[in-house]
């Protein structure tokens, strides 16, 4: 994924399919028993994987910063919020007592929480979700990170402040030419917010695009199923509309597309044998950005190449086209 300064790109998909744990690498906040293996994350260019620990220490926060999904969980219940907001201050700005405190009353002011002085010296149970989300953005916030990585962030919110806090989090993208990468399997919150959304099944990403393409224009057979069960439509029994079958274990080497299994359109291609053996290509579609990793969707050329080598019968690693 590529993130642009200023940019709001979603990552969707269904659940365990990879997203938090994706976003997790990027801030190396993994689970611990779980290491990256391989790939690249640059900001501004820099590669930063590579760095040791100390290095990386000064990225997080100051130039990538997270925001959780349930606000009351992530805070501290021991410390004020005040404090919980000031933390990144403290560490990367290194500012007096004075300045923090100033500081933070801004940032309460700014993110919407009235009584920023007084409201500094809560403790998160003393807060609403909402308002403890807002504490969670404030502190995000302080050290005027390059991008925001946003886990589900208004998923634990009733939808009247669910709207409040897409709100701001777009003022705060404008204001500050702000990078968001919002994790949600909420497609209003998609449509509501997001400049393009990459949806990933299965630990990858199978299609990029802008959010007006993958919304009204969806090119991977998964994409079509996942808008089409957001629509909570009915069939002619009453039925509503669900993905057969399972996706597969998020480990497991399979042959071919991961979603195979479960794809409508491959059974109607008429060449499914493809699928089933060879990895599928990122296929661009309308112009730079937007792409599918999908057979049916390949050029002729591809296609034909991908039937040679089915019929010809080699078994060996085929790894896309
Ligand atoms: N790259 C990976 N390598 C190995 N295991 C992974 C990887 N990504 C995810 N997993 C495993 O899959 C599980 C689900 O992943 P994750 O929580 O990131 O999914 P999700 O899409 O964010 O789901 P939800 O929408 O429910 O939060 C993780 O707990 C982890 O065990």
């Amino acid at each position: 994924m590529t993130i642009q300064r200023g940019e709001v790109l979603a990552l969707v998909g269904e659940s365990g399919s990879g997203k938090s744990m994706t976003a997790r690498s990027l801030m190396r906040l993994m689970p611990s028993g779980i290491s990256i293996l391989e790939g690249s994350v640059r900001v501004g260019g820099e590669e930063v994987l590579s760095l040791s620990e100390d290095s990386f220490n000064e990225i997080r926060g100051s130039r990538i910063a997270m925001l959780f999904q349930q606000p009351h969980v992530m805070l501290d219940p021991t410390c004020t919020v005040g404090a919980q907001a000031g933390e990144a201050l403290h560490v990367h700005q290194h500012l007096s007592a004075e300045e923090e405190h100033e500081r933070v009353v801004q940032l309460f002011r700014d993110v919407g929480i009235p009584e920023p002085e007084e409201r500094m010296k809560c403790y998160p149970h003393q807060m609403s979700g909402g308002m403890a989300q807002r504490v969670m953005i404030a502190a995000a916030l302080s050290a005027e990170p390059d991008l925001l990585i946003a886990d589900e962030p208004t998923t634990a919110l009733d939808v009247t402040v669910q709207a409040q806090i897409l709100q701001l989090l777009d003022r705060k993208r404008r204001e500050n030419n702000l990078s968001i990468l919002l994790i949600t399997h909420d497609l209003s919150v998609v449509s509501a917010i997001a400049d393009r959304v990459a949806v990933m099944y299965s630990g990858e990403i199978v299609e990029q695009g802008t959010t007006d393409e993958i919304l009204h224009s969806p090119k991977h057979p998964y994409t079509q199923s996942l808008i089409h069960c957001s629509l909570m439509q009915a069939d002619e029994s009453g039925q509503l509309y669900a993905i057969p079958g399972n996706p597969p274990e998020l480990l497991s080497k399979i042959p071919g597309c991961r979603f195979r299994s479960r794809c409508q359109v491959a059974e109607k291609w008429g060449h499914p044998e493809i699928c089933s053996r060879l990895s599928p290509p990122m296929v661009e579609h309308d112009g730079p950005g937007c792409c599918a990793r999908c057979w049916v969707g390949a050029s002729d050329d591809m296609q034909a190449q991908a039937i040679r080598i089915c019929q010809s019968d080699v078994e060996g690693n085929h790894d896309g086209c």
